[in-house]
């Protein structure tokens, strides 16, 4: 994400040769409180948007396709969720512009850093710009739960305290903070957790006012940990340094450091066939302004 503005560019700056961020999210926490009719789980849980992350580029085309240049490894192009996030918004609009989009991949898929979710999220804000459509952030973010719970955060923009399946959203302030993610070589299928027996489906709920940063646990981890060993060795590792937790459905850990020396100690001292990194937490999305408010 380096390479690509961080702050809150006015939109005018987004053009067609801009890269557009795509940030990862952590789960700061994550409970789940319940269960809906339709077999959906009902969460609580605190999204933050961190400066690492996919980035997209979006060329126009003229015949009114819409493709990907470069399809990921094992993701057919008509299911990659930035295609279909494009193709809903002709859809919805009657739009007949066509766009090539590039993805220049960092985030590991099934991680629970949200990578394709923050992928369409991008792809619905830069297209609703670049094409001139005019949506609503609401209509945005009522396209984006479509594809996938965790869409509808990266099109709220703002770090967010999250109810419902991820789609209830209250704004959160954070203070700064830096995290070291530590990916674990599993991609964890996010139904098969939410389907494992051992999932714990009781947690109280909170109020949202009396959260406060570093509070709570992600009941996703047992489930996980029980069944990817490799996870289970990360998350060991990284509590001898800090209180670690893993994201989403994992399979991705991290823990928040006071300094970035600090957490570049501790991912300096990580075992051999450890992939790491660093993070800052951000304010917001980097594409917030991209929506009138
Ligand atoms: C767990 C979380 C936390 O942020 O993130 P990830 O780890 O996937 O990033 C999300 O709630 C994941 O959202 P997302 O990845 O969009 O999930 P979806 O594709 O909508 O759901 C995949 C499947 O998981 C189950 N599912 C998902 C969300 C939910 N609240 N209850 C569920 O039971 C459903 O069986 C669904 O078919
Ligand atoms: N652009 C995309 N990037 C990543 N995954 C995608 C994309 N489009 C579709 N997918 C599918 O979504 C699944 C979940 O990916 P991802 O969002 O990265 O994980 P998570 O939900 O755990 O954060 C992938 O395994 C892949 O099959």
């Amino acid at each position: 994400m380096s390479a690509v503005p961080l702050a809150n560019t006015a939109a005018a700056a987004w053009t067609w040769d801009s890269a557009y961020p795509a940030p990862a999210k952590l789960n700061l926490f994550l409970h789940v409180v319940g269960r809906r009719a339709d077999g959906y789980h009902c969460l609580q849980t605190v999204f933050r948007f961190v400066d690492h992350g996919d980035s997209l580029r979006f060329a126009p085309r003229a015949d009114g396709e819409v493709r990907l240049v470069a399809p990921l490894p094992g993701v057919p192009e008509e299911r990659d969720l930035t295609v279909r996030a494009a193709r809903l918004l002709q859809a919805e609009t009657g739009c007949r512009q066509g766009v090539d989009i590039t993805v220049d991949k960092r985030l590991p898929m099934g991680g629970g850093l949200g990578g394709g979710s923050s992928d369409a999220a991008t792809t619905l804000l830069a297209l609703n710009h670049l094409w001139q459509l005019g949506l609503s952030r609401q209509r945005l973010q009522a396209i984006g739960l479509t594809l996938g719970a965790d869409v509808p955060v990266f099109v709220f923009g703002d770090n967010a305290f999250a109810e419902g399946v991820g789609e209830a959203l209250r704004p959160v302030s954070l203070p700064p903070a830096c995290y070291l993610v530590l990916e674990a070589p599993v991609e964890v299928p996010t139904a098969l957790v939410f389907s494992a027996p051992d999932l714990r489906r009781d947690t109280p709920a909170l109020a949202a006012a009396d959260w406060r940063p570093g509070e709570g646990g992600n009941d996703l981890e047992a489930p996980v940990v029980a069944r990817f060993p490799a996870v289970a060795e990360r998350l060991a590792w990284l509590t001898q340094h800090a209180r670690a937790r893993m994201t989403g459905s994992g399979a991705c850990v991290f823990a928040e450091f006071p300094t970035r020396a600090a957490a570049a100690a501790v991912l300096r001292a990580a075992p051999a066939g450890f992939v790491g990194w660093l993070a800052e937490g951000l304010d917001g999305h980097p594409l917030r302004e991209l929506v009138a408010a």
